[in-house]
């Protein structure tokens, strides 16, 4: 079916619900010979976030521009939520597909709220739907409508610039949206919060996104799934991050996502049950008596120490756990605690940062079990190896 024929009167059809793309045997051979890509499979999903990385030239953007017709497939079919679009109109294919590039490509001579109001007027909205839609983005993005939308791009940071760019590409609601290297123009640090801030945003917005990058980094912090392209154009390995790092399909793949791919992988991988460490635990208002009696049952060197709210309050050492008085007077505060959907990462970032031996594992107030450092290079070895209970590309909580 001519995808144009379900559309509505300004081309809409798809507003709002995220779509899989499907590219069947897709080809690009460039005129002079070149071979772009060649005979690509690939299903994104609906919904997902799909990277595309790999090195310069391997036909990153010939992939995604052929999504959005700029360049034509020489042979196979794109299917956009199961309709063929390659034979639909190009113009009007484009304003259901939101599209950010590096450097964002706003209209220099346009204020913002005029580049973001782009293809709601081309899709013939009122006036006061357009403005309402481009207000609601704007502070979506985090700028302000009152503020940034009068002025002209060349008035913004290059951050604000990219998120203008992203407030653009989202205007019209599109089904999907296509990013090539959108962050890649700003300074690290920017480039760090405008990946956390696209994160945030896409777990609202949730649409199907295409993402090309050059950095494996930016690729296992971002996708749902990544697909590793070689040079001529072929899908060398599309798998979530974590399978990606932990079983790389092939030597190529393996060489890509680099030796540390096992640090890059604790970026991915949630804290399963499985990981937790149980220590004995007293309470604060216990007498020492009882947790000295406990620590030897245990034969433990330390003891986590609860409130009376079943909350973290420390931890108590067999050393100090000597004489009369409550566990509460000689305990320690303990500050190094993750949430339970926190990443191993993060759970070694956070021992790092306190010099602490251990991390408590928190779910809201109540306390789950601790991870030290053998429990993390252990949850570490099991996810590589495959065994993980869980370990997610999937798990977007997983994500910091
Ligand atoms: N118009 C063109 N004519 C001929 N060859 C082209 C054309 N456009 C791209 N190519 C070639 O097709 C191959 C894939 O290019 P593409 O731009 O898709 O790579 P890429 O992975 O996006 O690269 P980069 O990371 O450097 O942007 C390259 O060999 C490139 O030189």
């Amino acid at each position: 079916m001519d995808a144009t024929a379900a559309s509505g009167p300004d081309g809409s059809a798809s507003e709002g619900t995220a779509q899989e793309i499907r590219l069947e045997g897709v080809s690009k051979t460039y005129a002079d010979g070149t071979v772009g890509v060649e005979r690509l499979d690939l299903t994104f999903a609906a919904g997902e976030l799909s990277v595309l990385v790999g090195p310069s030239g391997c036909g990153k953007t010939t992939t995604m521009k052929m999504i959005n017709r700029v360049i034509e497939p020489t042979t196979g079919r794109i299917l956009l939520g199961g309709e063929d679009v390659t034979r639909v109109d190009p113009d009007k294919l484009r304003r259901r597909m939101g599209y950010v590039i590096q450097n964002v490509g706003l209209f220099p001579h346009q204020t913002v709220r005029d580049n973001v109001a782009t293809v709601p007027r081309l899709l013939g909205w009122d006036k006061r739907r357009t403005r309402a839609r481009v207000d609601e983005l704007l502070s979506t993005v985090g700028l302000d409508p009152a503020v940034h939308g009068k002025r002209y791009p060349a008035q913004l940071s290059g951050g604000q610039r990219q998120r203008a760019g992203v407030a653009r590409a989202l205007a019209a609601d599109p089904a999907v949206l296509l990013m090539d290297e959108p962050f890649s123009a700003v300074d690290p640090v920017v480039r760090e919060r405008l990946q956390a801030e696209f994160l945030r945003l896409q777990e609202t917005v949730r649409k199907t996104i295409v993402f090309v990058t050059h950095d494996i980094e930016e690729a296992v912090r971002l996708g749902d799934r990544i697909a590793v392209m070689s040079t001529g154009g072929r899908v060398e390995q599309f798998a979530p991050p974590a399978e990606l790092l932990g079983r790389p399909a092939t030597p190529f793949v393996a060489d890509f996502v680099g030796a540390d791919r096992g640090l890059k992988r604790l970026a991915v991988t949630a804290i399963g049950p499985d990981d937790l460490e149980r220590p004995p635990v007293v309470h604060v208002a216990d007498g020492l008596a009882d947790a000295r009696a406990s620590l030897q049952v245990h034969g433990a060197r330390w003891a986590v120490v609860l409130d009376d709210d079943e909350r973290l309050h420390g931890w108590l050492s067999a050393d100090r756990a000597v004489g009369a008085g409550t566990v509460g007077s000689a305990a320690r505060r303990m500050e190094a605690w993750v949430p339970a959907d926190a990443t191993l990462k993060t759970a070694f970032s956070t021992m790092l940062q306190h010099e602490a031996g251990w991390v408590a594992v928190l779910d809201g107030d109540v306390f789950l079990g601790v991870l030290t450092p053998e429990s993390l290079h252990a949850a570490l070895r099991r996810s590589v190896d495959g065994t993980a209970p869980e370990t997610a590309g999937a798990a977007v909580p997983a994500r910091s």
